[in-house]
């Protein structure tokens, strides 16, 4: 069960602008003294056009314009600072949780749905602060606006007030049953578009093997299949919404009915005369925006609270790979790496929950992981030394190198750098320690220059160009008319996958880091490609420690030493010339690859 609305949750986001919010209101609290004056203004008018007397409407006419200029003024202070304040928060709370976001580990990515959490980041956001906006700029001003014309009307005649309000109570409950609808559909609804956002992410990102597989056809059937399911709960809530508007309307109606039946009778008894019912009815016609707009603005918020939700809910997901406090800074390493007897499983992911009913308890701290992955690993990696990392798919290589820049925690074990424990040095100086060139490069929207220096906010362009030279990427990257500056990324120039790993190794190259993961791809590139990037690695490794989960038999053979994985354990090391001696698992490998 929900117990507390994650509205409360924004408040810590409203206190800085509540100088803002404060101006706002004051203007709100101008605006609204001037309802009933303008309900007053409206009987005096009717009483001198009844009496055909000119000058006195004259002088009406003059105040109600110096009334309206004031008013004027004072809404346009009210909109535009409660504007300001809104797209403040909603910038704040996305820049939050965009930070919250980059904070999770890896493996939280491996299941989130792209899609999902760019909605979040976007549409969910813009939501709250509509609401927030809308309840400073709507909400607040329409209630005030209701007690001081309702005020004005007990003033002019309690019994008749009292006789509109008795359908009230009625409206209320009606009010409160919609908005419980409304935030119920409303959570499938925006849980519905998420998923569709997600399918898109990840359809155009597989576009190629959508093609390749023919699978046009099947995606467009999943695709209207979720449209679908998105416009059935988009139009389950605007039902609700036009049901609401009726019922509600028809209650206001009756209401009206009854307050010239009751205004009639007043007068009949002489406890009102006609010009204060012209104005208590002009006050009547006040009170119906203000009770329209709030009756919307309760479904709004109840929409709203389902976003809000999914936001908070982002925000309790807790980082488990997090620096130690007083965490050191690692200093320049040599390279000796250590791993002592590292038990590693992966976390039991709980993925978001699409019901969005409830937030989703923190990841789990790495206790309880499910599989064991890696079992009482040991291993020493001396300054300088190349370690190739061989063995089946799905043997723990991956994994194996994914625990030194603390992708992952093990849950038994140390990993230490130097001989110091990476557990207790600032994630910072431990990454920027390690270069990583993957199998695939990723390149992001930028110059070619900036995606060499990626991660780096300020760099010397010769310095890039060095590295480019030294990762045979520069005369490839010369030749375009942009040279370093070429645009590359999402609607950038295409590059093939040679030159893309080439700038990977740039990017490592400029890094100049004492410890190297090379994930080698096996893609078959074009001899020529092949030969330059293997160039530009072996140029990239000298010197450094490198662990090199290796593919091609050219580079195991020259590796210092061969690690062979098998379910999580090293089973055989040694050189390329050791093991083929020992005629086991890797010698097998080998014979297998060769034939
Ligand atoms: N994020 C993850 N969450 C849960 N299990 C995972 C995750 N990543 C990998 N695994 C599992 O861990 C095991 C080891 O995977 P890993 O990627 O380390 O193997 P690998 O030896 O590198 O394989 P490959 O050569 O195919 O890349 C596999 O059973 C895999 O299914």
């Amino acid at each position: 069960m929900k117990t507390r609305s994650t509205y409360w949750q924004i408040l810590p986001y409203l206190r800085p602008q509540k100088q803002t919010i404060g101006k706002a209101l004051a203007c709100t609290v101008v605006f609204t003294i001037f309802w009933p004056i303008i309900a007053w203004l409206v009987g005096e008018t009717a009483k001198f056009i009844g009496k055909g007397d000119l000058q006195g409407f004259a002088q009406i006419a003059a105040l109600s314009a110096i009334i309206f200029l004031i008013r004027g003024t004072a809404q346009y202070g009210q909109d535009t600072l409660m504007a300001k304040a809104a797209l403040t928060i909603a910038l704040e709370i996305r820049k939050k949780v965009y930070s919250h976001l980059q904070s999770l580990n890896l493996g939280y990515f491996e299941t989130a749905k792209t899609g999902d959490l760019s909605y979040r980041l976007t549409e969910d956001i813009d939501r709250i602060g509509e609401v927030v906006n809308k309840f400073f700029h709507q909400f607040i001003p329409c209630v005030l606006q209701l007690i001081a014309v309702l005020g004005y009307m007990i003033y002019l005649n309690w019994q008749l007030t009292l006789g509109a309000l008795i359908i009230a109570p009625l409206m209320a409950i009606l009010i409160g049953w919609f908005g419980e609808k409304l935030l119920s559909y409303s959570r499938q609804s925006q849980n519905r578009i998420s998923d569709l956002s997600a399918l898109l992410t990840e359809v155009f990102s597989g576009i190629r093997l959508i093609k390749a597989f023919v699978a046009e056809d099947y995606e467009i059937a999943r695709f209207a299949e979720e449209a679908e399911q998105n416009r059935r709960a988009k139009y389950l809530s605007e039902r609700i919404k036009a049901l609401q508007f009726v019922v509600v309307g028809f209650l206001e109606a009756m209401s009206v009915i009854l307050l010239f039946f009751l205004g009639g009778w007043q007068i009949s008894q002489g406890n009102l005369t006609g010009t204060e019912f012209i104005s208590y009815i002009a006050g009547v016609a006040l009170l119906i925006d203000p009770i329209a707009i709030t009756t919307a603005n309760y479904g709004d918020f109840k929409q709203g609270e389902a976003s809000s939700d999914r936001i908070f809910e982002l925000l309790a997901i807790e980082p488990t790979v997090v620096e130690k406090p007083g965490a050191i800074e690692l200093p320049h390493v040599t390279g000796k790496v250590e791993y002592r007897n590292i038990n590693f499983a992966y976390p039991s992911q709980p993925a978001l929950d699409n019901g969005g009913k409830q937030p989703q308890p923190p990841l789990d701290k790495g206790g309880q992981g499910g599989v064991p992955i890696l079992q009482n690993m040991s291993l020493l990696a001396l300054p300088g030394e190349m370690i190739a990392l061989v063995g089946a798919s799905g043997a723990g290589k991956t994994t194996l190198v994914n625990l030194l820049p603390r992708f992952y925690d093990p849950q038994a074990g140390q990993i230490l750098i130097d001989g110091i424990d990476i557990q207790d040095v600032t994630l910072n100086t431990l990454r920027r320690q390690i270069g990583i060139v993957p199998q695939e490069t990723i390149l992001f929207s930028g110059t070619i220059a900036q995606n060499i220096a990626f991660g780096q906010s300020y760099y010397e362009l010769k310095d890039v160009q060095k590295a480019a030279e030294i990762a045979n990427a520069h005369q490839f990257i010369s030749e375009f008319p942009d040279g370093y500056q070429t645009w590359v990324g999402e609607r950038g120039v295409n590059l093939s996958g040679g030159q893309k790993q080439r700038i990977a190794i740039a990017r490592a190259v400029l890094l100049a880091p004492r410890i190297l993961i090379l994930d080698e791809a096996t893609s078959a590139l074009d001899s020529e490609s092949e030969g330059l990037v293997q160039e530009a690695l072996e140029r990239l490794m000298r010197d450094r420690t490198v662990f090199i989960i290796a593919h091609r038999l050219a580079t195991v053979r020259r590796a210092d030493r061969i690690l062979v994985l098998e379910k999580g354990r090293i089973v055989e090391s040694g050189t390329h010339e050791e093991l083929l001696e020992k005629g086991a698992r890797y010698a097998g490998y080998y014979a297998q690859q060769f034939s």
